[in-house]
């Protein structure tokens, strides 16, 4: 493994970096060149870390990502094989908590691209002055194999081109639109919960201690959490796009998200992953990423030809339609449903799992759940589209405590930014540690890290805006959100109406949930025991 990183690395430098230095700058030239030598003969004498050092020291004189007529800045030095990239994305919480010892505002390294980390909601206030003008890094600075499968979607796309396309892939998700679907959201959610028996017995049901006489199904029983829940937000947010699906779609979905679980590993590595040239190292890996891209193209055109052939119109034919007319690139659709879709499968399992793992947790919070959802029987639609109530406060407090992304997603102000005295450079890509704007910050008062929803009662909605972040800040809000929350609140409104549910596995020995492995985002690998509730 280390000859490999360091091997990614090398390449990494000199296939990436040299590329973007301007020759005309021959002194940048020259420390390039030199320190690239320097750098071969000392690895090959003294080992990885001093060539980290002199990495370290070659990108922060190309560009240290603030002014220096600003105070200095200071954060953890370069690392093999990617800068900061891996531990940013796969291991955010554990960093959030080490590099606050870097003050405020710090600098972290994604290849050879500087990034500013803000902590406090002073800072996020004056990032957000000019949101409307904020740029998206290209490929969010993770390079090239990204690019081909997310580098044009809506979320990375900037100015009026995301104005753009924002207007026309948004339509289904308004806020208008997901309560009309609510109908549909709920009754999903319904049938979902009431299968979930049937589902622990295919995970073979260890401890079923008893069967339901009428239907047999099992009264008690566990589950694995992200595996039981994974799949309802991916096919409910695919029935937005596609409309109904039959089996063998549903199948075909399925089989490529898969293939693209299997490509994560690629877009966090960094080295050759970040150029098109990368494939002269890794043929395999390229081979996949072919095979993925071409299986969600032919997928896609496939679902369009069916849907046109029994006059359907759905978005995606609608989408289909902005592409042929020259509106859209193909690139900008597909990546588009990428996000929505693939990049969004952790993403809507995490929030769905955390929320489901703190209630059950929680015996207080989970009875007076119990007690409302019972009082909203009648009129659950209408209850599950408010934002006054305890669950909504649920789903709040574990989007808190527990961000889908503890470092978020970069975005660059057209203007040079004063972070506590730091002037950061225009165009430098910003990010927002949000543990520390939803956990750390004083706002949250003592028991800040405790899962109480009732917090949000006294709490005004204008008090949270730079004290709380769940969909993103500012014009770059979540696409999803209305329909993300109502998904998530009728899945959890049926489960916690049907079954009394507890915690068994998955917790380390500092009382702490342990993290699932195999995800970008940090979901909990727990299992959950669900108890049916005896209803007279
Ligand atoms: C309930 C769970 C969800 C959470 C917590 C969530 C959170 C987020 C966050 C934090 C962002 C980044 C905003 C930024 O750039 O700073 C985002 C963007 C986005 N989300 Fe979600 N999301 C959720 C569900 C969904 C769903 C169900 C969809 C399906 C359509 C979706 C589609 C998108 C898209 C397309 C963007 C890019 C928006 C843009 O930049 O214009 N999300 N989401």
């Amino acid at each position: 493994m280390e000859s490999y990183r360091s091997k990614a690395m090398e390449l990494e430098h000199l296939l990436q970096t040299l590329p973007t230095v301007d020759p005309s700058n021959l002194l940048r030239w020259v420390l390039l060149v030199g320190s690239t030598f320097a750098g071969y003969l000392v690895v090959r004498h003294k080992g990885l870390w001093m060539l980290e050092i002199i990495i370290h020291t070659i990108v922060s004189l190309l560009n240290p990502g603030v002014l220096s007529r600003g105070k200095p800045i200071s954060g953890p030095q370069w690392t093999v094989p990617n800068g900061q990239v891996i531990d940013k994305l796969l291991n955010g919480m554990a960093k959030s908590a080490e590099w606050k010892k870097y003050g405020p505002v710090y600098r972290i390294w994604a290849g050879h691209h500087p990034e500013i980390v803000i902590t406090t909601p002073e800072d996020l206030k004056v990032f957000h002055s000019d949101s409307d003008k904020h740029g998206k890094p290209r490929f969010q600075n993770l390079g090239w194999f990204v690019g081909q499968v997310l580098g044009r979607c809506v979320g990375l796309l900037e100015g009026e081109e995301w104005k753009h396309r924002r207007t026309i892939f948004e339509p289904p998700f308004r806020h208008a639109a997901s309560i009309a679907r609510m109908d549909i959201t709920e009754s999903e959610a319904k049938k979902f919960v009431l299968n979930l028996g049937q589902l622990a017995a295919a995970e073979e049901v260890a401890d079923d201690i008893g069967v339901n006489s009428s239907k047999n199904t099992p009264r008690k029983f566990t589950l694995h959490a992200v595996s039981a829940f994974m799949k309802f937000p991916f096919y409910l947010t695919a029935g937005v796009v596609y409309g109904d699906m039959s089996e063998a779609e549903e199948v075909e979905l399925w089989d490529l998200a898969q293939k693209h679980m299997a490509l994560l590993p690629y877009f966090v590595i960094g080295g050759p992953y970040r150029v098109a040239a990368g494939k002269y190292v890794d043929r395999k890996a390229f081979r996949k990423l072919d095979e993925f891209v071409n299986g969600w193209r032919e997928c896609h055109e496939r679902m369009v030809a069916t849907r046109r052939a029994k006059g359907i119109r759905v978005p995606l034919v609608e989408y289909w339609e902005e592409y042929e007319a020259g509106k859209i690139t193909l690139d900008e659709l597909l990546h588009t449903m990428d996000e929505m879709l693939m990049a969004n499968l952790d993403v809507t399992t995490h929030v769905l799992t955390w929320c489901i793992t703190l209630i059950a947790d929680h015996e207080d919070v989970q009875r007076e759940l119990q007690e409302e959802i019972a009082a909203n029987k009648s009129n659950l639609n209408e209850y599950l589209a408010r934002n006054d109530t305890h669950l909504h406060r649920c789903f709040y407090e574990s989007l808190r405590l527990r961000p889908l992304a503890v470092f978020s997603i970069g975005e660059s102000a057209p203007s040079a930014k004063n972070f506590h005295g730091i002037l950061v450079k225009p165009n430098t890509m910003v990010v927002v540690d949000v543990l520390a704007i939803n956990v750390r910050n004083p706002f949250w008062g003592p028991d800040s890290e405790s899962f109480n929803p009732s917090r949000f009662k006294t709490i005004k909605q204008s008090d949270l805006r730079y004290n709380l972040t769940v969909f993103g800040f500012g014009h770059r809000k979540c696409l999803g959100q209305h329909f993300g929350t109502h998904l998530i609140k009728a899945v959890v409104a049926h489960l916690f109406d049907q079954y009394e549910v507890l915690v068994t596995d998955g917790r380390k020995a500092d009382g702490d949930y342990v993290i699932h492995k195999d995800s970008w985002v940090p979901m909990a690998d727990v299992r959950v025991q669900l108890s049916k509730l005896s209803k007279d």
